[in-house]
C-alpha cells in the first residue's frame, strides 16, 4: 500500500520531501515552540486551538479522569510484566468494561473518551511500573500538566522546568502523523462500528512492533550496547553488513530530515548536557554520522526520542508506551473523523491460490512430504 491514498482527513499533513510535518494546518516546528500537549489535544480532536475557557475545561477535565478504576489497578498489580505494551494494550480494553459509555458512539461520548483514555493511558504506564517494582502507586498532583504529572506519577519526583518543557514538547512531537500502521489498524476497527477502545487496543498492538514505535526501546538498546561514541561506527557497519536494520533510521513517507527528530536531536543535546550524562548524545550523533555515510537515511522520531526518554529517567521497556501515551490524541481524533462519515474499511487481495481443487476424505490423502 505504499503511497496509496485510502481517505481524506483533515487532521495531519506529511509533506515527505520538504520534510514538514502539519496538524490541523499547523507547523510542528511552530507548536513545539509554543503550544502545549493539552492545546494539541484540543486543536487535533477540534480542528483548532482552544480559547482560555476551552483550555482551562479541557485542563480540568484532564485532571479529573486521571485516577485510575480501582479493578484496573488491581489487574496491573496481578499481570505479568514482561511485556508492558501488551500490559497497556489490556488495560484499555479493561478500561473499556468500567465505562458506562463504552459503546456510545456518539461524537460527543467518543470525545469524552478520548479525554479519558488521554488521561488514563499516562496513569496507566505510570501505575504499572510502580507496581511492578513494588512501590506504591503515586496520586495525581491536580497542578501539574499532564507532561510532568507523567513525569511525577512515574518517577515520585515533580520534574525540573526543564524535563517537564522536554516531556511536554515530546508528546506534542509524538501526537499524530496520517495514516501510519496504528493509526490505520485503529480505523479498520472503528469502521466496523466497533466502539473506541477496541480500536484504540488494535491500535497499541499495533505500535508495539520494532518496525514502528517499537524502534524507540531498540534504538536504546543499541545505544547501550555502542557504550561509547568511538565504536559506533564499527557496531554499524556490522549491522549493516549482515543485512540488519539500524533502529531509528529510515521512514515510508519522509526521505529526508523528519523535523520531529531535528527537535528532539536539540533536546538530546540539550538534556545531555544538563543531566551531566554527554555520552548519550555523542553516541546518537556518532551513529547518525556512521548511517548517514553509509546509507542514505535519515533519523526518524524514535531515534533522538529515545536519548531524550532515558535522560529523563524513563526505563526502557517504556519508552513505546510512552509513544502511544501520546499517539492517544492522533488515534482518537482519527476515530472520532472516522465515526463522523463511516464506511467499513475493507479492501482486496489479489489472490494468488489454487482453484479448482476437489475434496478428498482424510484416509486418502497420501502422507504430506515437506517440499
Ligand atoms: C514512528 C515510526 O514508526 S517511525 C519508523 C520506526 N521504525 C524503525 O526505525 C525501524 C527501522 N526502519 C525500517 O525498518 C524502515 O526504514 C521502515 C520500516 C521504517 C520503512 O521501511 P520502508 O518504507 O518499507 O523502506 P524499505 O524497507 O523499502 O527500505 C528501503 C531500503 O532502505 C533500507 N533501509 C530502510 N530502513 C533501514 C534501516 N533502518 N537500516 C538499514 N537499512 C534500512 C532497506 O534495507 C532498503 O534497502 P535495499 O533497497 O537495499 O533493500
Ligand atoms: O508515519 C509513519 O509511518 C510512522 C509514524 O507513526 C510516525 O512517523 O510518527
Amino acid at each position: 500500500m505504499e503511497g496509496v491514498v485510502v481517505a481524506r482527513s483533515s487532521i495531519s499533513y506529511v509533506d515527505g520531501r520538504q520534510g514538514r510535518l502539519i496538524y490541523q494546518g499547523y507547523d510542528i516546528r511552530d507548536l513545539a515552540e509554543h503550544a502545549t500537549f493539552e492545546e494539541v489535544c484540543f486543536l487535533l480532536w477540534h480542528g483548532r486551538l482552544p480559547d482560555s475557557g476551552e483550555l482551562s475545561s479541557l485542563r480540568e477535565q484532564l485532571v479529573a479522569a486521571r485516577p485510575l478504576p480501582s479493578g484496573v489497578v488491581s489487574l496491573l498489580a496481578s499481570v505479568p510484566g514482561r511485556s508492558p505494551m501488551a500490559v497497556l494494550q489490556t488495560a484499555v480494553a479493561a478500561l473499556g468494561l468500567y465505562d458506562a459509555e463504552a459503546d456510545d458512539n456518539g461524537r460527543e461520548a467518543n470525545l469524552r473518551k478520548s479525554v479519558r483514555l488521554t488521561a488514563q493511558m499516562a496513569s496507566v504506564v505510570a501505575a504499572f511500573h510502580r507496581l511492578r517494582r513494588g512501590l506504591p502507586v503515586i496520586e495525581p498532583d491536580p497542578e501539574l500538566d499532564h507532561a510532568a504529572n507523567f513525569l511525577y506519577m512515574l518517577t515520585g519526583q515533580r520534574p525540573d522546568p526543564t524535563s517537564a518543557r522536554v516531556m511536554d514538547v515530546a508528546l506534542t512531537l509524538h501526537a499524530d502523523h496520517e495514516f501510519n500502521a496504528s493509526c490505520f489498524a485503529g480505523r479498520v476497527t472503528a469502521s466496523t462500528l466497533s466502539d473506541i477502545y477496541s480500536a484504540v487496543a488494535a491500535a497499541v498492538g499495533t505500535l508495539k512492533g520494532p518496525l514502528h514505535g517499537g524502534a524507540n526501546e531498540q534504538v536504546m538498546r543499541l545505544l547501550m550496547e555502542i557504550g561509547e561514541p568511538e565504536r559506533a561506527a564499527e557496531v554499524v557497519q556490522a549491522r549493516l553488513a549482515a543485512r540488519e536494520r539500524i533502529p531509528g533510521f529510515g521512514h515510508r513517507v519522509y526521505k529526508t530530515w523528519d523535523p520531529r527528530a531535528l527537535i528532539l536531536k536539540r533536546f538530546s543535546e540539550e538534556l545531555s548536557r544538563l543531566k551531566g550524562e554527554p555520552r548519550w548524545y555523542a553516541i546518537s550523533l556518532a551513529v547518525e554520522e556512521a548511517v548517514r555515510s553509509a546509507k542514505d537515511l535519515y533519523p526518524n522520531v524514535d531515534f533522538y526520542s529515545a536519548s531524550v526518554y532515558h535522560l529523563l529517567g524513563i526505563p526502557v521497556d517504556l519508552f513505546t508506551p510512552v509513544f502511544a501515551v501520546s499517539r492517544i490524541s492522533g488515534w482518537t481524533a482519527h476515530l472520532l473523523e472516522q465515526y463522523a462519515d463511516n464506511r467499513l474499511i475493507r479492501p482486496r487481495a489479489e489472490y494468488t491460490g489454487p482453484m479448482e481443487l476437489r475434496y478428498v476424505p482424510v484416509e486418502d490423502r497420501p502422507p504430506h512430504t515437506a517440499a
